[in-house]
């Protein structure tokens, strides 16, 4: 479980993010949204330890996250982060068994091929295994470094998954296809947290929803209680219908003047 507690990022005086408080629980998807420059990647950064609050806390399973050593750091959350591009080639597999790299000392076991293995095949991408991950497309890319965050806390249950714009530049396929493997990792029991610049998928496969405005909370909650016109325009300013739609739980979001 993560705690969050009056967290706050400064530079200079420019306070990116601003006493925000919020919890996010082992088998859930909390979505995070917010305009460009709310302080969405600020966030994400801070709970991945890759920045320092200016002050409050961050703890991870009880203990403070400035506590964790790094290899222990290492097993307990894993990290899909927007820009994956890679100077070096790797093969596929290569890639994803540095999801283990925490796990062996010298040599990967059996355990972490058959792990990468699994972790592969849950992200459909077994017949990329020999290609080299340069030469793949942006959504195949994005499955690759899935299926190596996956092997990465595969044996950790109480492990958390920071995704930051997990659909970003992804065909429709691929984007459903990305938050459906989100949404079946939370359901394993998985701490999962994600950056969103979509509404409709943040209410279709979220437990709960984040809306952040210059580094504040706007709004958090249940799908249906957070997605609404007065919340949306204070954290997108803009205007918005909301339509039902069958089967889903929570309304469409559609920008206003389309429908005029
Ligand atoms: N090192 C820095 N120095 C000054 N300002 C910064 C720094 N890093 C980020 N910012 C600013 O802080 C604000 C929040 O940035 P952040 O990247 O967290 O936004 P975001 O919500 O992830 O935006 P986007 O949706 O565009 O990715 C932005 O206005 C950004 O320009």
């Amino acid at each position: 479980m993560i705690k969050v507690r009056e967290l706050s990022f400064k530079v200079g005086e420019k306070k990116l993010l601003d006493g925000l408080s919020f919890d996010a629980h082992p088998g859930e998807l909390l979505a995070i949204l917010g305009a460009n420059g709310a302080g969405k990647s600020t966030l994400m950064k801070l709970l991945c330890r890759e920045m320092r609050p200016s002050s409050g806390t961050i703890t991870i399973n009880d203990k403070a996250l400035m506590d964790y050593r790094l290899e222990d750091l290492a097993k307990t959350r894993a990290v899909l982060s927007q820009h994956n591009t890679l100077s070096v080639s790797f093969q596929v597999s290569e890639l994803v068994l540095m999801g283990r790299y925490p796990h062996f000392k010298q040599k990967p076991t059996e355990e972490d091929f058959r792990i990468v293995r699994e972790a592969m095949e849950e992200t459909g991408i077994t017949h990329l295994a020999s290609r080299d991950y340069n030469t793949l497309s942006g959504g195949e890319q994005q499955r690759v470094q899935l299926a190596r965050v996956i092997a990465q806390i595969y044996d950790s249950p109480n492990a958390c998954l920071f995704l930051d714009e997990p659909t970003n530049g992804l065909d429709l396929l691929y984007q459903q296809q990305i938050m459906e493997l989100a949404r079946k990792l939370a359901d394993r029991g998985y701490c999962v947290v994600c950056i969103l610049h979509d509404i409709n998928f943040a209410s279709r496969f979220a437990d709960r929803i984040m809306m952040l405005k210059q580094g504040k909370k706007v709004a958090e909650g249940l799908p249906i209680e957070v997605i609404n016109c007065e919340n949306i325009h204070e954290t997108f300013s803009i205007k918005v219908k909301l339509m039902a739609c069958e089967g889903y739980n929570c309304p469409l979001v559609v920008p206003a003047t389309i429908l005029k």
